[in-house]
């Protein structure tokens, strides 16, 4: 079985920055990584950026916007395709899987959105578990001031409001789900992977040592 890992956190708070650099180090270290995210780039994460993301008419359907129920379907019929037809075959090879984004983006901004939180745990029970989730945690300001120049595609990058509440709720799922670690995310991007390597060290490859 190989390795798999996640990083999560609000918009720009440095997750493809660290996928890349957690990359880099698992490759120098003989590993065959795969790089990957959600949404996805195949056809259902087009048809999301379509629909929910894509700046304009967004998320416009027969002149009516689309439910934050079909939102999280259409995240979660990316994320199943995501996980049959990449994440799983990747790991039964013994590669290394970083995704930056996974199902814990579902809870954190769809339950945001309003939705029941049990609702979209269910929803996502066919995704498997990562061996290890990290969650940059960063204040919405500093987040802000990351991406602001960074053409806007997408409403969620526009509202504040609404990050706070996704950082406060990322916050709540690392309580409920016991792979997710915390890592500050305001220190250097040097900083922020050495953390991430003692973690992926300590948490990871330690314990598959150990068996
Ligand atoms: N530790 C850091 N300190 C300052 N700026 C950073 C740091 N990490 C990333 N950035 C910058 O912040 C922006 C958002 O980073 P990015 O990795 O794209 O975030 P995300 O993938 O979470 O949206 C980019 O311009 C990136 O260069
Ligand atoms: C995966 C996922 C993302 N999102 C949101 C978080 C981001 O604001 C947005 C797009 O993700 P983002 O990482 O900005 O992708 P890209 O830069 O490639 O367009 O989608 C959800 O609301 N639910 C999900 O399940």
């Amino acid at each position: 079985m190989g390795i798999f890992i996640v990083l999560e956190g609000i918009d720009g708070a440095g997750k493809s920055t660290q996928a890349k650099l957690l990359a880099k180090w698992f490759e120098e270290k003989g590993y065959e990584v795969v790089l990957t995210k959600e949404p996805t780039d195949t056809a259902f994460g087009k048809l999301i950026r379509r629909l929910v993301l894509t700046g304009g008419k967004e998320g416009i359907i027969d002149g009516a916007r689309i439910s934050h129920e079909a939102e999280a379907l259409l995240f979660a019929a990316d994320r199943a395709e995501h996980v049959h037809k990449l994440i799983k075959p990747s790991l039964e090879q013994g590669k290394v899987v970083i995704s930056d984004r996974y199902f814990y983006s579902s809870l954190a901004y769809q339950w945001a959105r309003g939705l029941d939180l049990n609702w979209l745990v269910d929803l996502n029970r066919f995704a498997v578990r990562p061996n290890l989730t990290i969650l940059l945690d960063l204040p919405v300001k500093e987040s802000m001031n990351r991406i602001n120049g960074r053409k806007i595609k997408t409403e969620f990058d526009k509202i504040a409001e609404l990050q706070r509440k996704v950082r406060k709720n990322y916050l709540t799922l690392a309580e409920r789900f016991e792979e997710i670690r915390i890592i500050n995310a305001l220190a250097s991007m040097e900083d922020i992977h050495n953390d991430i390597v003692a973690l992926v060290e300590h948490e990871v490859l330690r314990r598959i040592e150990e068996r």
